[in-house]
């Protein structure tokens, strides 16, 4: 089934409940499982994401299947090492292409003993549970962020605890904040300085948590600001002083004429006319958000120089590649390089008479060409809309309610 997407006939307006931020989802559903927490987590979001883990936490099976999700890919496989038993995990086909050798070293290093099922350096895996003993290792911080965080969260447990040095550049460090920050709130200290992280073995402390909402879903609706001529958004859950990265989004929209205001119950939007000629970024700290401004920037004929996208490339699909394929269908002609930088001088192409964006399993390739609708008069037709619910499930109905025409085209 594909969409077809509408732009709202009156002046877009929305009050939206955001979901809750999945990253710290699932990592308050870890440090709630290995502290023995007797709080269940507030506002914990239904995404596909979030729902595997609960699953597996909660269930009394041996093989695990994490469907797409990353975090609970890399948190599971370090939380299992720990626990006494033999496991299996696994996932999405694309989830059996996206490296985990990194990971697996690094807990072997430590005193796990974790197998590859099939494809060396990849899911699924085979994982002999047992005690860790912990000590001092080295990994590369350049591929996913997700790696530390999850040995991170399994080291206070080690019997000599972690010390982690980080090698060349770190991809997606405040993501690494954000757990040393949450298994904080859960009592446990670490010490990060330079390119080295310690932790020493502590004891976790239970404590009722209430989760944020996403600073990456926000990004759409903020995309959806820029985009229209006018418009009315408020965005409920958000904090002022997040511990998510991608909070950096407010200020980096602030340069594609949009401005937020702070209010009790989360952020307004409102339309500041400022908007750059140019938009140049480094997203190496914000990979998430690198579609959404990608789309925007098209969206609002801005020429744009995106660096620090290497992550891009082994995320739910080839992110790099998947924009570039599908802003071609729609006329612009964005150019690559260094496997890392995207740009667009403001080339065009021939678009396609009927396009229809393709989503690679990607929700955020749904989410980021949604909003194109309001500067399409055509619309936007889009393939496997259903993949939003890997963050967002009620990502349609919230575009619905604030006015969108949403057609269900069969294919
Ligand atoms: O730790 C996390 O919650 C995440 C870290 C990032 O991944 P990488 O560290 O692989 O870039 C991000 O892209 C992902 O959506 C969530
Ligand atoms: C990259 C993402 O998720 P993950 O790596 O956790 O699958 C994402 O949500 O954009």
């Amino acid at each position: 089934m594909n969409y077809k997407i509408k732009s709202p006939e009156a002046a877009l307006k929305a009050v939206v409940q955001l979901p809750s931020s999945k990253s710290i989802c699932n990592r308050a559903l870890i440090l709630n499982a290995l502290s023995y927490s007797p709080y269940p987590i507030q506002n914990l979001s239904d995404c596909d994401d979030t729902a595997v883990l609960v699953k597996a936490l909660n269930s009394n099976d041996r093989d695990f299947d994490i469907q797409a999700a990353g975090t609970a890919m890399r948190f599971l496989t370090a939380f299992l090492a720990k626990v006494v038993g033999e496991w299996t995990i696994t996932g999405t086909e694309r989830m059996k292409n996206r490296p985990i050798k990194i990971l697996v070293d690094a807990l072997n290093a430590v005193g796990a003993r974790i197998e590859y099922i099939e494809k060396e350096g990849f899911p699924p895996l085979r994982i002999f549970g047992s005690a860790l003993q912990g000590g001092e290792i080295s990994l590369s911080g350049g591929v996913s962020s997700q790696y530390i965080s999850a040995l991170l969260m399994v080291a206070p447990l080690m019997e000599k605890g972690l010390i982690l040095h980080l090698e060349g550049n770190i991809v997606s460090r405040p993501y690494i904040l954000l757990t040393l920050q949450l298994m904080e709130q859960f009592g446990v200290k670490a010490e990060w300085k330079g390119a080295t992280i310690r932790v020493a073995p502590q004891e976790y402390h239970p404590i009722p948590f209430t989760v944020e909402s996403d600073w990456s879903a926000a990004s759409y609706w903020y995309e959806m600001m820029a985009l229209s001529r006018q418009a009315d958004i408020q965005l409920n859950g958000l904090f002022k002083h997040s511990l998510q990265g991608d909070a950096a989004g407010a200020k980096l929209f602030a340069q594609l004429g949009v401005g937020t205001s702070f209010t009790s119950d989360g952020v307004v939007l409102k339309k500041t006319g400022n908007v750059t000629r140019k938009l140049v970024y480094d997203f190496v700290n914000e990979p998430d958000l690198a579609q959404t401004f990608v789309v925007t920037c098209a969206g609002m004929n801005i020429p744009f120089r995106f660096s620090g996208l290497q992550s891009l490339k082994i995320k739910e699909t080839d992110r790099m590649e998947a924009l570039k394929q599908e802003l071609r269908k729609l006329g612009y002609v964005l150019k690559d390089s260094c496997n890392s930088i995207l740009e667009w001088d403001g080339e065009r192409c021939e678009a396609e008479e009927n396009p229809v964006i393709a989503t690679y399993e990607d929700h955020r390739m749904a989410m980021a060409f949604a909003p194109l609708a309001l500067v399409r008069p055509a619309g936007i037709e889009m393939a496997h809309p259903e993949v939003v619910s890997k963050s967002y499930p009620h990502y349609w109905e919230h575009l619905a309610q604030a006015g969108f025409q949403i057609e269900e085209k069969s294919v």
